[in-house]
């Protein structure tokens, strides 16, 4: 891959963007107090700070998405703070959010003229049309009468970039853009980010990833409680471990699991899965110790992700069984779940059934996860684990209120307290409260994917200890992460799934990311013959 080709430090730069003194007040919270920073056209500036820290609040007023309390904006000599989206955007300021504003039904050209037609005499000049969105996709390999919802995640995000960029944008903010994408996709966007910043297309580009700042961006503002906490116009000078000491204001001990090997977990009383058939999923068998955490790794498609949802039964699988562990394990008690003769059950039909054998899951995207903005945090951490918290159908008023205060307190939830509205919340604090939620339901297994997407530097640390905590008490833990330093440091062992199928499981020192690399994510297709089941 090309390296960044970065401006040289001191070298004299048009500053494109400045902000002074921004401060901006939520009620009684001071969201910003007094943020500048300066971006130089043709670069690419990364954003980087703490959940709550304030990086969508900056973007926000750069975007023109919210207002200023005070402090002032300037687009080269034009002063523009307090002006809103539709004329930040015809200054050239575009905010990209995570998710691609794509219409599926549409094709490819026609998402990116959208909103803004040739029009010839009243009527859409089709031809000029298809010319501008050829020269427009040139290079970005999109085939312009491609159907959108056919195109894949890095494409449309690419297709975002490209219609801010069709529609006039010269600054385009990226909000955390790698989401959810493998670590090749990734590459590809930042490739694509290269090429139109050697074209002058300055990015400010938000990322909770030391490794994404040091390998795209020129400089750097660092956010911490709402101020600036350090910046760098040269990012080629500095490393992880200063940026998270200007992230954190302290270091950071990084978390590395005591892994467990094979031979050392318990061969009875865990989770059993055999013969699972589901749409893109053929598992002849699975198995998870107690308090082992196995990791899930393949591309998109690989049927790592639809296994794990299928245990959740969401949806649910065609056929397959379970053995479900004896319930009244110490991880959780009191389950209605029963299996059958043999000790073996039914795959769970939804998550209901799932819930009641002792199976939670959290899923990648908190919608999907049912946040409830305008319920209070407390409300939205207890919400999964009523039935547990009730009996005879009256629920334990205090019992759930000690619940929903230690879970917010365990992970370092930032808001004035359990009462504040979930949607008051950054939006890393929100997926701390998903997270928290499931692990609120003490399951016998829990199943999470990309449980630390959104979550900073400091926070990932504590929930990497807390599921290690967790699983000596006995429960066992899937994960699914695209962050392969993740992946390495918290599991004890990885499966890799290919074509529906697990194809190979690795354990101990094979555990590396150079090893994840290859199996999971290099692999071809076809790869993975001679494949054992673990
Ligand atoms: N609509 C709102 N009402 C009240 N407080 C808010 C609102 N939006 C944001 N805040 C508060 O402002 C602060 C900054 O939030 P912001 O979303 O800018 O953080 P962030 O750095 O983007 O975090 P994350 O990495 O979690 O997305 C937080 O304390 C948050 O709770």
């Amino acid at each position: 891959m090309t390296p960044a080709a970065r401006q040289p430090a001191g070298a004299p730069a048009e500053v494109v963007l400045r902000a002074e003194g921004l401060v901006k007040t939520y009620g009684g919270v001071q969201a910003l107090k007094g943020v500048s920073l300066s971006v130089r056209r043709g670069s690419i500036h990364g954003l980087l700070g703490e959940n709550g820290a304030g990086k969508s609040t900056l973007v926000g007023l750069i975007s023109g998405m919210r207002t200023p309390t005070s402090g002032q904006i300037w687009l080269g000599d034009r002063q523009v703070a307090g002006q809103d989206v539709k004329s930040m955007e015809r200054s050239g300021v575009f905010l990209v959010t995570q998710e691609p504003m794509i219409v599926d039904q549409l094709s490819v050209e026609d998402n990116l003229l959208l909103g803004r037609w040739p029009a010839r005499r009243g009527f859409i000049d089709r031809r000029a049309l298809r010319r501008e969105a050829t020269r427009m996709l040139e290079g970005a390999g999109i085939a312009p009468d491609a159907p959108a919802g056919g195109l894949g995640a890095v494409e449309k995000r690419k297709l975002n970039i490209l219609r801010a960029l069709f529609s006039g944008g010269e600054v385009i903010i990226l909000d955390e853009p790698t989401t959810s994408l493998t670590v090749a996709d990734r590459n590809r966007l930042f490739d694509f980010m290269r090429e139109l910043k050697a074209r002058g297309v300055t990015f400010v580009f938000i990322s909770h990833y030391n490794e994404e700042i040091l390998e795209i961006c020129d400089a750097v503002s660092v956010l911490r409680d709402g101020a600036l906490a350090g910046e760098s116009s040269d990012v080629g000078r500095l490393d992880s471990d200063r940026l998270s000491e200007m992230v954190l204001g302290r270091d950071l001990a990084l978390f590395h699991r005591v892994r467990r090997s094979p031979q050392s977990l318990p061969r009875e009383g865990g989770f059993q899965f055999r013969d699972v058939r589901a749409p893109g999923v053929a598992v002849a068998d699975f198995a998870i110790a107690p308090g082992e955490i196995v990791g899930f790794a393949g591309l998109p498609g690989s049927g790592a992700k639809d296994f794990a949802r299928c245990l959740f039964g969401f949806p649910p699988a065609r056929s397959g069984s379970v053995f479900v562990p004896d319930a009244s394990g110490p991880a959780r008690s009191g389950s209605v779940f029963v299996p059958g003769a043999s000790g073996a059950a039914p795959m769970p039909r939804d998550p209901r059934e799932a819930f009641r054998a002792g199976i939670a899951y959290l899923s990648d995207d908190r919608r999907r996860d049912g946040l409830v903005g305008i319920r209070s945090i407390r409300d939205n951490l207890v919400m999964s684990s009523l039935d547990a918290l009730s009996s005879l159908g009256w629920i334990d008023m205090r019992r759930e209120e000690e619940t929903a205060h230690a879970v917010f307190r365990r992970m370092g939830i930032k808001a004035p307290g359990p009462q504040t509205p979930a949607d008051a919340l950054s939006g890393g604090n929100q997926q701390k409260v998903c997270l928290g939620r499931v692990i609120a339901t003490s399951p016998g297994l829990l199943v999470l994917d990309e449980p630390t997407r959104g979550i900073d530097v400091g926070v990932k640390e504590d929930v990497h200890r807390q599921i290690d905590a967790l699983t000596a008490q006995g429960m066992s833990v899937i994960i699914i992460t695209t962050d392969l330093d993740e992946m390495v440091r918290v599991v004890d062992r990885v499966c890799v799934f290919s074509g529906g199928s697990i194809v190979e499981s690795l354990t101990g020192s094979d555990i590396t990311k150079e090893r994840l690399r290859a199996a999971a994510f290099d692999r071809s297709a076809g790869a993975g013959k001679g494949a054992s089941q673990p």
